[in-house]
């Protein structure tokens, strides 16, 4: 056994999961594999049976999580040459709310024949936005009870969110209601399977399903007034002890240990999201400094000490991130989908020869053409919408708007225009928060996004006015879950005691910043004030030309 340890963190994103061993002296990411989800994400039909699947439905298979597990992490001790011994703690962090009903000895519903064929009884990933009719019940509700947590979640649950899937599951399939034992995030699930027993962890609980730190879920009355049938749901299918991230949610059972190559008895810590993991891995532990996890969709954290109410912000969580400071998040929910949507939906055939013919990714080529664009230059200005909006408006039934096309317009200017509309989402979320009492004076980006695309990441830092910083890792959040496995372990067996201890010692940003150029600031100002225009008019109900589009199409469909 060596003295030098390594903890290890498994980030499970919306496409795959991987693991990334992790050197707890210095931070340095020693081994990383990927295991894609063989079902991906599962939106048109289920597995095996090939039932179709409703408008805005997108679910998971939890095999798939255990795949990660089988695969990344013995591929991780492999390729490290680590003893298991030395590894001393596991974390992983987690999409959300990403939940799934599982039965009384935890196995999901959909593993079993009699559900299988039920799309209730499967994962229902974060992005599953077919909740959005019991979301405005809920919210209508809440709002006119006057309920107390409506303003720490900026005014609005999403649909995104455990109660609002929860009432969708019960209203179309009060069957799989029934059957199910516990509604789990997938995050609790997987640490469940790691150690034999059911925890919840406090980050998820406070983000996604209404959970205070010192109130609790809300009253019984408020459930019963959703639904009589919801009355004691908080008592009977969220029941589970919650605790703070970093706490020890047990030890890797012998089956696991045998899974993955690791020691039985390694230390397991309580789920995490993946956005939240990221924020001390990138150094982030007090306020002033918000990180952006920027991949599929982007998160915003952002740290403050007192609780204040921001618009459309998804949530305040006291020690939601880091403990003892209020952790602020909100969040757009698409940006690198936008990119892709665009990739493979709208480019002609001859950008996608071109881009072949000269050995690059379509992204790469439209991205090197579109450098060349000064702002304002392409004529053309877009709501980022294409997958509904998060913040600051919390609405999944907004759609996406481009203004200014010509015959001339080229796939380029279109791709610009894109990338720069989802940084002008981002402005309007940096600004909701520093002009209602949570500065944010640093921006730090982490995830996928900043590593692929340079302009992105310039324009970004244009459209905020804001130096941004990059993490120094190509698996941020695995880098936090590591940490935060490291204090389950605790400072005695080689790990930290706090993850503010483990991110001084661990958390890198890369010394290379965005840094705003003058110039492009003062046109993306221009351009930001038309953005706002067209994001109050379609968005604040001026005209509701989206939701009319959205209802003729739901009528068309049936
Ligand atoms: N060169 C690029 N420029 C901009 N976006 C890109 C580029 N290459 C891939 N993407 C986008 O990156 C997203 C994936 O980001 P990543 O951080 O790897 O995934 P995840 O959010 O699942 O963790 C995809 O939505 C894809 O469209
Ligand atoms: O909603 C959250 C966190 O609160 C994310 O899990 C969700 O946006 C998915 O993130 P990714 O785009 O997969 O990184």
């Amino acid at each position: 056994m060596s003295t030098q340890k390594y903890a290890i963190g498994v980030d499970y994103g919306t496409q795959s999961g991987r693991a990334v061993l992790v050197d707890l002296s210095n931070g340095h990411e020693i081994a990383d594999h990927v295991t894609p989800y063989p079902h991906g994400v599962i939106d048109e039909k289920l597995p095996v049976s090939g039932i179709e699947l409703g408008h805005d439905w997108a679910l998971q298979h939890p095999d798939d999580y255990l795949e990660v597990l089988r695969r990344s992490v013995p591929a991780v001790l492999q390729a490290s040459g680590i003893a298991a011994e030395d590894v001393i703690g596991l974390g992983i962090d987690f999409t959300a709310c990403t939940m799934l009903p599982v039965d009384e000895s935890g196995t999901p519903l959909c593993f079993l024949p009699e559900w299988r064929d039920n799309p209730h009884g499967w994962v229902k990933l974060w992005k599953h936005h077919a909740a959005q009719d019991e979301a405005d019940r809920l919210n209508a509700i809440a709002a006119e009870r006057g309920e107390k947590f409506l303003p720490r979640y900026g005014g609005k649950i999403s649909s995104e969110w455990m109660v609002a899937k929860v009432w969708q599951i019960l209203n179309e399939a009060p069957e799989v209601y029934e059957a199910t034992d516990l509604f789990t995030e997938a995050t609790d699930w997987v640490v469940s399977q790691l150690t034999g027993q059911f925890v919840r962890n406090s980050c998820t609980a406070g983000y996604k399903s209404i959970w205070h730190k010192r109130e609790g879920y809300p009253s019984r009355e408020f459930f019963k007034a959703l639904d009589p049938r919801l009355e004691n749901l908080t008592a009977t299918k969220l029941r589970g002890d919650i605790k703070p991230l970093g706490s020890k949610a047990g030890e890797l059972t012998a089956k696991m240990a045998e899974l993955t190559g690791l020691k039985a008895g390694t230390a397991i810590t309580v789920g995490n999201v993946d956005a939240h993991a990221a924020v001390p891995a990138v150094g982030v532990v007090d306020e002033g400094k918000l990180v952006m996890a920027m991949g599929t969709s982007i998160c915003h954290m952002v740290l403050g000490k007192e609780e204040v109410e921001v618009e459309g912000m998804c949530g305040v969580v006291e020690d939601g991130i880091i403990e003892g400071y209020m952790g602020y998040e909100a969040g757009q929910s698409a940006v690198g989908d936008i990119f892709e949507w665009f990739v493979e939906e709208a480019v002609p055939a001859y950008v996608k020869e071109a881009a072949e013919k000269d050995g690059v990714g379509v992204h790469q080529w439209l991205t090197e053409r579109a450098a060349h664009y000064k702002p304002g230059e392409t004529g053309l200005v877009a709501l980022d919408w294409w997958n509904g909006n998060r913040s600051v408006l919390v609405d999944t039934n907004l759609t996406g708007v481009v203004v200014g096309y010509t015959l001339l317009t080229k796939p380029e200017e279109m791709y610009r225009t894109l990338l720069e509309a989802t940084a002008f989402g981002t402005r309007t979320i940096i600004d909701a928060f520093h002009n209602n009492g949570v500065p944010v004076h640093e921006v730090y980006a982490c995830g996928g996004l900043p590593q692929k695309n340079a302009l992105l990441m310039q324009i970004y830092a244009d459209v905020t006015n804001r130096e941004i910083k990059v993490a120094d890792s190509k698996q941020t959040p695995a880098v936090g879950a590591a940490m935060f496995g490291a204090v389950a372990a605790g400072a005695a067996k080689g790990g930290y005691d706090s993850v503010v201890d483990a991110a001084k010692a661990m958390a890198r940003v890369r010394e290379e910043t965005f840094k705003p150029i003058p110039e492009n600031v003062a046109v993306y100002e221009r351009l930001y004030a038309e953005y706002r225009t067209l994001h109050d008019y379609f968005g604040r109900g001026a005209n509701n030309i989206m939701k009319r589009l959205k209802a003729l199409k739901k009528e068309a469909a049936r």
